[in-house]
């Protein structure tokens, strides 16, 4: 596991760190949730990422509060809280669904957990005020949320948030009721909201664009444990497994016999077939490995006649998908291995092309290549379900 640089906490934040230490939650024999470390520095943005079932809002749910813990302890700097009910840990919770009260107000939408509190009046109006303007719904403080458009919904739950001034906010998949181009917008919001308010965020998804567009860190989770935290750069750029290879958009995963390994390099092929040369940061001990390359890693490198060089890999076009800016396809080697590629314009199925990439985007992994499958398999389940719009997506 990799831990990422630790981020500059913002002087701001209402904390200077919350620990989370072996928690764990079981529900019966189930373990959801297995010795989850992570040390939150105030003012950082951490998305919880992984796949449907991999124990996201368990983790969240145990922050909260809404979930007691089967083991293990959180801290806020000094203080034991994970023995504190909800109400007395000051977070504040943005979940997917909004939960808005429908028969009242924007305004008194955002003005209720204040009035729970029993906050004074004019600081209620002037709190409320405030929250409206930085998620720019002032002008639609007396309407009614069916009156609003879902991101609009999103920012009320925000706002309701936010206006209690939580020490951390918690939030769960709380755009994926959106449809994709307000996701992308909301999504701006909220990373703006949480810079300019200095505030601590758990954010909880399954779409991997989302944690690497908003996170400081961001921690991959696999059957409730941690896979590998990091900055987005180092999880995108150096995933520590094909599981988490297959989630950062390493589509193809070739399984191939080793043939030299050392200061991390290695050279894997076949005879008379496929031959890579690429990068590992970890041993390769075993007899053969996984060269794990993202489609958009591979170029082009003209007819299979004349490419020479490094990492040449010939296949026959199957598909040749017009995705606007480039071309997605699909080829086959000879020897019945799918590859899957970019091409700057459309090419015909049956063409054969020379594909190339450099040997440092040919990430090896030790594993084998039934791990690597089921590795893909999950991302890919995670990626219709982006497609089709599933909730799940599992
Ligand atoms: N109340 C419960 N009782 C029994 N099992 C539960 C309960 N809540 C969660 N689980 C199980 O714990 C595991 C983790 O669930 P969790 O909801 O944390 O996953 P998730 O990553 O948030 O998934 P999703 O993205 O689908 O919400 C799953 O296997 C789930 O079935």
């Amino acid at each position: 596991m990799t831990v990422g640089s630790v981020v500059e906490k913002d002087s701001r934040a209402a904390f200077g760190h919350l620990r989370l230490d072996g928690v764990t939650r079981r529900f019966g024999k189930a373990t959801a949730l297995s010795g989850f470390d992570l040390r939150i520095e105030g003012g950082e943005f951490i998305a919880l990422l992984g796949p449907s079932g991999c124990g996201k809002s368990t983790a969240l749910n145990c922050l909260a509060g809404l979930l007691p813990l089967s083991e293990g302890a959180i801290w806020l700097d000094e203080e034991r809280i994970d023995t504190l009910p909800p109400e007395k840990r000051g977070f504040g919770m943005v979940f997917q669904n909004y939960a808005l009260f429908p028969h009242l107000s924007v305004r008194k939408n955002v003005a209720f957990g204040l009035s729970v509190r029993r906050v004074g009046k004019a600081e209620t109006a002037r709190r409320v005020d405030e929250a409206l303007r930085t998620v720019e719904l002032t002008e639609h403080a007396d309407k009614l949320p069916g009156q609003l458009s879902g991101g609009q919904q999103q920012r009320v739950a925000i706002a309701r948030a936010i206006v209690l001034r939580p020490k951390l906010v918690l939030m769960d998949e709380p755009l994926s009721n959106l449809d994709a181009k307000l996701r992308v917008q909301m999504r701006t919001e909220i990373r703006r909201i949480h810079q300019d308010l200095g505030l601590t965020t758990v954010y909880v998804t399954h779409d991997q664009e989302e944690a690497l567009a908003l996170a400081d860190r961001v921690v991959v989770l696999r059957s409730g444990k941690v896979e590998q935290i990091g900055t987005p750069e180092e999880v995108y750029t150096y995933p520590v497994s094909t599981y988490i290879a297959g989630f950062m958009g390493y589509r193809n995963l070739l399984e191939l016999p080793v043939l030299s390994s050392g200061d991390g390099k290695v050279g894997l092929g076949e005879k008379d077939g496929l031959n890579l040369t690429g990068v590992s940061r970890q041993p390769i001990t075993g007899a053969r490995a996984v060269a794990a390359v993202r489609p958009e890693d591979f170029h082009i490198a003209g007819s299979p006649d004349s490419a020479a060089g490094e990492n040449i890999v010939t296949v026959r076009v199957e598909v040749s998908e017009f995705h606007g800016r480039e071309v997605a396809a699909e080829g086959v080697t000879d020897d019945g291995r799918v590859v899957h590629f970019r091409s700057p314009e459309r090419i015909a199925p049956g063409e054969r092309v020379a594909l190339t990439v450099a040997p440092e985007r040919v990430l090896v992994f030790g594993e084998s290549v039934q791990d690597a499958a089921a590795a893909l398999d999950e991302a890919a389940a995670e990626s219709i379900g982006e497609t089709t719009g599933a909730k799940d997506g599992g």
